[in-house]
């Protein structure tokens, strides 16, 4: 399904239910909950020291299983042009999401190379870090507006870790964004209304270990989404 991000900039201001990424999709089971609870878009992740990465090959397997309207969204961390390519070689990808360090230029020159939405994380800890969301407003498709990982964590993001969102409480950017970072169907609902926020990510809420989705899980946050 084409993703329709450019129009997605007004129609997520105001219209429809807000709209939830379920990130870290490993298994057939993970995409079919994904897909039935209504969830907009499924996340597959390829970092190695995630325990939800993906080889290119299990990707592609899950990918094709996606029906129209979950949209696939492929997340990497600061990846360089191989393993982008080969990525998008294989796997059926609607956007990608970078979840690294990757400078504004990086970010244009991907948006260029691959000709696909370009959703770009920025971690917040403090309201310097939104002065970021600024910056990659203007070179992105879409904004993720994270939890900022702590410096001793062994993943960049999927930490369950959530912000203090009166940091971006009212604040609107020129693009689409998503709110992530340690949101879970108990949360959601506050998260959304303190924020604005119009699309929501989440991974490890709706997990039972680290890694292992649970679909009851997922169809609460969705419906703890929607109902907000
Ligand atoms: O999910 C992962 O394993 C992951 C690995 C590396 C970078 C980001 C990752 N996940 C993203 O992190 C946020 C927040 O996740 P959580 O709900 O707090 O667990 C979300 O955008 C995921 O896409």
């Amino acid at each position: 399904m084409p993703v329709r991000l450019v129009m997605a900039g007004a129609d997520l201001g105001a219209q429809g239910p807000v709209r939830a990424k379920i990130c870290g999709l490993t298994t057939p089971a993970d995409v079919e909950a994904a897909a039935s609870a209504g969830a907009a878009y499924g996340g597959f992740v390829f970092f190695a020291r995630s325990p939800r990465h993906l080889s290119i090959s299990a990707a592609r397997e899950l990918a094709v299983l996606a029906p129209v309207g979950l949209a696939k969204v492929a997340l990497t961390v600061d990846a360089d042009d191989a393993q982008l390519d080969a990525i998008l070689s294989s796997v059926p990808i609607d956007i990608l999401q970078l979840h690294g360090k990757e400078t504004p230029d990086r970010v244009s020159q991907i948006r260029a190379r691959y000709g696909l939405p370009v959703m770009k994380a920025v971690g917040v800890a403090d309201a310097a870090d939104v002065v970021a969301l600024d910056l990659y407003s203007a070179v992105s498709d879409m904004l993720l507006v994270d939890a900022k990982a702590p410096k001793d964590a062994a993943l960049p993001g999927g930490n369950g870790l959530a912000f203090d969102w009166r940091l971006i409480a009212g604040r609107r950017w020129t693009r689409p964004w998503m709110l992530a970072g340690g949101l879970t169907a108990a949360n959601v609902a506050e998260a959304i209304h303190l924020t604005g926020a119009r699309q929501v990510d989440v991974s490890s809420g709706v997990e039972s270990t680290p890694g292992k989705k649970d679909a009851d899980m997922i169809a609460e946050f969705v419906r703890a989404t929607v109902a907000a």
